[in-house]
């Protein structure tokens, strides 16, 4: 007999979830999420504020762990017993707030997991990060600390630093807060670029705009569950709920 597709992951997709459920003490955050995606794809996670989006992603390295239900990653499935270290190697996080370490240099911010986790010799760590840090337009502020950047520089750092660690899958949260529209299209072109080398996108945006643009498929939360799963085409010109035509006509007149 085949194993269920319902409640059984899809080994050939990147990343498979099945009825994935977070709990904070009584309050269910993530009720039972199902959905796959592929290698190199970009999804891009919509939905009002508090509707778990954030903490769907967060799911994926084990920052926030799950309640019940399966997260696969390349066929591996991620549980209590996964090696984080080697999960965070696979799976980089760029936060809403970058968590830089303020007492290293931008350099030494790209740098160390590279050189700690995968034992990469001091001269080959800072030449990649040199490459990723020129990549998103910063590499002259290298030898800067986090507090000397502005917000949408230590943005840009934020994610050479995760690109360092040559990750397969890339989670974004709200990647382009603090950047202006000349850094927003750089942030378009290093996720086109990830893709085109088969890394595959997490996103999470309130800017529609950028959503649009980048996303091969829009997963749209409410209260915890995914209500549709579709390329934006049709997501911000028909969307299948009532729920989805209210937020986008909230997000228009706001
Ligand atoms: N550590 C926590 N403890 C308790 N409740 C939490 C915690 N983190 C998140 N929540 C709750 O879980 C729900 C989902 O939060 P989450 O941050 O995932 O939403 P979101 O869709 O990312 O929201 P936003 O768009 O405002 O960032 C919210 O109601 C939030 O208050």
């Amino acid at each position: 007999m085949n194993p269920d597709p319902k409640t059984m992951p899809d080994p050939s997709a990147m990343i498979s979830v099945r009825n994935l459920s977070k709990l904070y003490k009584d309050f269910i955050a993530l009720d039972r999420i199902s959905f796959d995606v592929q290698r190199g794809e970009k999804i891009v996670v919509l939905g009002p504020s508090g509707s778990g989006k954030s903490t769907l992603i967060r799911c994926f390295n084990r920052i926030e762990p799950h309640d019940s239900g399966i997260l696969s990653i390349d066929g591996r499935v991620i549980n209590a017993q996964t090696d984080l270290t080697q999960l965070r190697a696979t799976v980089g996080l760029v936060f809403q707030n970058y968590n830089l370490f303020p007492h290293l240099s931008v350099l030494d911010n790209c740098t160390l997991a590279p050189r700690l986790v995968k034992k990469t010799p001091r001269a080959d760590a800072e030449e990649m990060a040199m490459r990723f840090l020129r990549q998103v337009n910063i590499a002259e502020q290298a030898n800067k600390y986090p507090i000397q950047l502005s917000g949408g520089q230590q943005q840009r750092v934020a994610i050479a630093r995760a690109l360092c660690m040559q990750p397969e899958v890339m989670l974004f949260d709200e990647p382009t807060a603090a950047l202006d529209p000349e850094a927003i299209s750089g942030v378009v072109g290093i996720m086109n670029d990830l893709a085109q080398q088969g890394i595959t996108t997490l996103c999470v945006t309130h800017e529609m705009g950028f959503a649009r643009h980048i996303a091969d498929r829009i997963i749209f939360m409410d209260k915890g569950r995914i209500l549709e799963i579709t390329p934006p085409a049709e997501f911000f010109t028909n969307p299948r709920t009532q729920r989805a035509r209210d937020f986008l006509d909230q997000m228009i007149s706001y």
